[in-house]
């Protein structure tokens, strides 16, 4: 894990977010707590439990959005999932537990990814054989092959078709649940694997493609051969234990203590089934078990209706640290549009100059935008900054559409743009419901 100290984390994160300082502080601590705790001796290492943390806030004000960059940047394996979700009909208790798997899964995928670059190089030669294969055929003379590898590296064969030869990871054998019993699959994982290795490997399928675009698939394909999968799982194990993130939303919604409505699980039960994961268990993977003391659990809601006093006090107990987020203003508006990195409005430039038209926004159609949005999220409803995606969508509608007959020209976008475009439609509560 990357060893960030909490200021670096905060000042990492307002490349992304604007505002919500106490949040961004909150997650800093927590993830510099984690990189303390490893450089414990293993019996204190084992009693120090990650501080989990409640973020009370409006919907689309920067809770996702911090800690998913948060996992980021520390290479964690994060989830995110909707607390409402398992108050629904067909679901039963043990189904929290599938919030584990979920994360197991993602950290299979990041770990894999992780340690493919170290054999990349490996990986990469490989690949070259397998299309100079596909190119020239196995039988070539080495004198064919070897001009065929020059041409190949200089590039004149990109475009050219070949069929190539992968491993093939889906189809009908590929790892399904039996109903009802969670975590069932393992025992058809092992057939599975007991009829590839019967017939003699991995299953293959051929694929059509160009040069350019086989090596991608080659080379991860090579470097799954090269990587130690037992390695892979195992690593991955380890890190959705000790660096695993889960995001629940809408913790909210399932706070009050009386039943759920209609058949569903009551939100109550909810709670309860939540509880072991946070305090502590262990839950079973087709992996393996993974134990879930040590995963870094956020929690989220507006509480506009309930309190966080309503959860469950054992839950309560489980979230001690409560940061507030606060609802975004014009001025947070304009700083999203212009300041983020791969702001909306660097998307938007950037998307349009490779049609070749060259976009800028004035000062005054940028705080136009944001008043707009600001009015849109007061008459209509709070959105947060998520406003701010419809209402460029709907301003740089006719430029998107249009920008392929425009190449080679600059259209600026003015105040009087903005208002052209959308200043009637924000004015009309109704129709801006559905445009806007
Ligand atoms: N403070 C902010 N600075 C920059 N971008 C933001 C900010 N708040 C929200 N956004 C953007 O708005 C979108 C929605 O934000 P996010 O997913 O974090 O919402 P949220 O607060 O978690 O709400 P919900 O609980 O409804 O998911 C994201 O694309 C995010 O980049």
């Amino acid at each position: 894990m990357a060893t960030f100290s909490p200021r670096e984390i905060v000042s990492e994160l307002d490349r992304y977010i604007i505002g919500q300082h106490e949040a961004k502080r909150a997650v800093a601590i927590a993830l510099r707590n984690r990189w303390r705790r490893q450089q414990l001796p293993p019996d204190l290492r084992e009693e120090v439990m990650p501080k989990n943390i409640l973020m009370i806030g409006p919907t689309g004000v920067g809770k996702t959005e911090i800690s998913r960059r948060l996992a980021k940047l520390a290479g964690a394996p994060f989830i995110k999932v909707e607390a409402t979700k398992f108050t629904e009909v067909g679901y039963v208790g043990r189904d929290v537990e599938q919030i584990i798997r979920d994360l197991v899964e993602a950290a299979i995928a990041l770990t894999r990814e992780q340690m493919r670059q170290g054999v990349q190089a490996r990986a990469h030669l490989n690949a070259e054989e397998r299309v100079l294969d596909a190119l020239v055929g196995k039988t070539a003379s080495p004198a064919t092959r070897d001009s065929f590898r020059q041409k190949l590296r200089n590039g004149e064969l990109d475009d050219k078709e070949i069929e190539i030869q992968v491993a093939d990871n889906g189809g009908p054998l590929g790892g399904f649940e039996i109903p009802g019993v969670p975590g069932a699959n393992i025992g058809v994982l092992n057939i599975n694997d007991m009829i590839q290795r019967a017939m003699g490997g991995v299953r293959t399928k051929t694929v059509k493609t160009t040069v350019r675009e086989s090596y991608k698939i080659l080379i991860n394909d090579e470097s799954d051969k090269l990587l130690d999968q037992d390695e892979v799982i195992r690593r991955a194990l380890a890190s959705a234990e000790n660096d695993g993130i889960v995001f629940i939303d809408e913790i909210d919604k399932i706070a009050s203590r009386e039943g759920g409505l209609g058949a569903g699980v009551s939100r109550e039960g909810v709670q309860r089934d939540l509880l072991p994961l946070v305090e502590g268990t262990t839950v079973a993977t087709k992996y393996g078990p993974v134990k879930t003391d040590h995963i870094l659990f956020i929690a989220s809601g507006a509480f506009h209706v309930s309190k966080p006093s309503d959860l469950l006090p054992e839950l309560q107990g489980r979230l001690p640290i409560r940061v507030e987020l606060r609802a975004l203003e014009k001025d947070d508006f304009r700083r999203i549009l212009t300041e983020t990195e791969a702001s909306l409005i660097k998307q938007y430039i950037a998307l349009m100059a490779t049609e070749g038209v060259e976009l800028e926004f004035t000062d005054g159609a940028i705080d136009r935008l944001a008043e707009i949005a600001v009015e849109l999220n007061a008459n209509v409803e709070n959105i947060g900054a998520r406003r701010l995606q419809t209402v460029m969508e709907r301003v740089l509608d006719d430029i998107s559409f249009n920008a392929p007959d425009r190449s080679g020209t600059k259209v600026v976008i003015d105040a009087r743009y903005v208002e052209q475009h959308v200043g009637d439609l924000s004015r009309n509560t109704d129709l801006s419901r559905y445009i806007l």
